[in-house]
């Protein structure tokens, strides 16, 4: 089947290359020709595990291809995605003008029966207007199909040619045809296709997201509290995540979440509640306690250096929001270079992956490292914000030679207590005890 994607950025390259590798032909279309012209050349611009190895194979193999213009790029789709940014406008609310404008454009140039789908993640009625967007210019029938996307960033290509279920909104008989066609390699080893209205489609992607954000806030909450109960939020998280009712997954405490999901859309989430008069007084409360817990850490920064970071460098590992990505957005990270460089330190980082992006957001503001040791070297103290497999276990003697005071700021939680202990170091990491060195 031919298909279109509308927008190449991290939704739509994976769903435009990993829907080339299940036999369809598809046509990516971009307005950012920088983009689109590294992508025909075969240059992948964003870096995502296993991604690359298949981008290439279907491009080379001649289904997968780039183009800037719209008219081109649909000619032909039976299905075309939407899969365009919804950032969040200045009242917290997803900006529809990115959707809204290729819906427009769209009207005048579909010729065929064809079935839009929106990929983004947008706010219940987005189907219903995107139609009337369309219909406002088309001279065709066409159907508006609601199909979130739940990819995580760093194993992204797994999560999309394996998905735990793929969620479909629409009435229309001819549409959930279509969709199923197109899915059905994905949804082969039993896990389902679950058909609903557009409207309960839209609000499930933001109810899993708050969820999630929920989930892990709950834990970062239950951390705090361990601190100051002298509990260990470790022991804590295998004791409660045993229970299958609650499950293992995004218990992690940690200084908060980040990335270009979860941040927008429980804002966006708590946004729609107030447009329709409802308190949803769980959102706010997540929303206030992530915004501490990125830079939870700081304080006890300072309180280590006697309350002066002037003068202080501090060695930072990680960037990224998370580990296996190179994505930046709401990353942690930059939250705490801001706090640290404001009270005077200077800071020196290293990412495996992130520092191009860093580098282009903050230019100079901060040193960039060639590996997580020259980081370290002649630094004040460690800080952990990202949890990369690079990190998990380091050179201890190495780290302790290069660094000017054996001390570890811990977001992610790392390393035991034990082997902290035994190393000498003074260890503050989150929800644990402090371990003076
Ligand atoms: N990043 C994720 O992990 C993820 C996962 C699930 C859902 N989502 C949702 O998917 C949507 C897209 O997210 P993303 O991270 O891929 O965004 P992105 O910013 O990486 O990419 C969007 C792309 O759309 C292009 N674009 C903008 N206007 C256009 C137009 N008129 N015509 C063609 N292209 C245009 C931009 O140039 C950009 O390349 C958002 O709603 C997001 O919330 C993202
Ligand atoms: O136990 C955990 C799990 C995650 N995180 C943090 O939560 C954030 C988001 O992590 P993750 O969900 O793995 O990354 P995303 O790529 O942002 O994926 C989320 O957002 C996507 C965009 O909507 C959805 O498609 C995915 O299903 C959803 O997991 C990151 O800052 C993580 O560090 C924790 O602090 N503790």
């Amino acid at each position: 089947m031919k298909i279109a994607v509308v927008g190449t950025g991290y939704v739509g390259l994976v769903t435009g290359t990993c829907f080339a590798e299940t036999g369809n032909t598809v046509s990516c279309i971009d307005i950012d020709e920088r983009k689109v012209n590294s992508l025909k050349n075969g240059k992948i611009t964003i870096y995502e595990p296993g991604l690359e190895v298949i981008f290439e194979r279907n491009l080379k193999q001649g289904r997968l291809s780039f183009t800037t213009d719209l008219k081109e790029g649909i000619e032909g789709a039976k299905i075309i995605f939407l899969a365009l940014p919804t950032p969040p406008g200045e009242d917290g609310s997803a900006d529809l003008k990115y959707v809204l404008k290729v819906a427009d454009d769209l009207g005048p140039i579909l010729k065929d029966y064809t079935v839009i789908v929106d990929k983004s993640t947008v706010p219940v009625g987005t189907a219903e207007k995107v139609h009337n967007a369309i219909a406002a210019n088309a001279k065709v029938d066409f159907d508006v199909v609601s199909n979130p996307e739940f990819l995580r960033e760093g194993v992204a290509v797994d999560d999309f040619m394996k998905p735990d279920r793929v969620v479909i909104g629409t009435k229309s008989e001819k549409a959930k045809k279509l969709m199923e066609t197109l899915y059905a390699p994905l949804v082969r080893q039993g896990n389902p296709i679950i058909f609903m209205d557009e409207k309960s489609a839209e609000l499930t992607k933001y109810a899993a997201n708050s969820f999630l954000a929920t989930k892990i806030t709950f834990m970062n909450e239950i951390a705090n509290m361990c601190e100051l109960l002298g509990a260990d939020v470790d022991a804590v998280r295998k004791g409660v995540g045993t229970d299958t009712r609650i499950g293992k997954r995004f218990l992690f405490a940690g200084i908060g979440y980040g990335g270009s999901c979860f941040p927008k859309d429980v804002q966006a989430l708590a946004k729609s509640a107030e447009d329709v008069n409802y308190d949803f007084t769980i959102l706010k409360s997540v929303m206030a306690v992530n915004e501490n817990q990125k830079t939870k850490l700081i304080p006890k920064i300072k309180e280590y250096f006697n309350g002066d970071l002037s003068g202080k460098t501090i060695a930072l590992w990680g960037l990224s929001f998370k580990p296996y990505t190179d994505d930046i957005r709401e990353a942690p990270a930059l939250y705490n270079i801001d706090m640290l460089t404001e009270a005077g330190a200077t800071v020196k980082a290293y990412d495996p992956e992130a520092m191009d992006n860093v580098k282009n957001l903050i230019g100079d503001k901060i040193t960039f490292c060639e590996d997580a040791y020259s980081c370290a070297d002649g630094a004040d103290a460690l800080l952990i914000a990202t949890e990369w497999p690079v990190f998990r276990t380091p050179d201890f003697e190495k780290l302790s030679v290069s660094l000017n005071n054996k001390v570890i700021f811990d977001g992610r939680n790392l390393y035991t207590l034990d082997e902290m202990k035994d190393l000498g170091f003074t260890y503050i990491s989150i929800g644990r005890q402090i371990i003076n060195g």
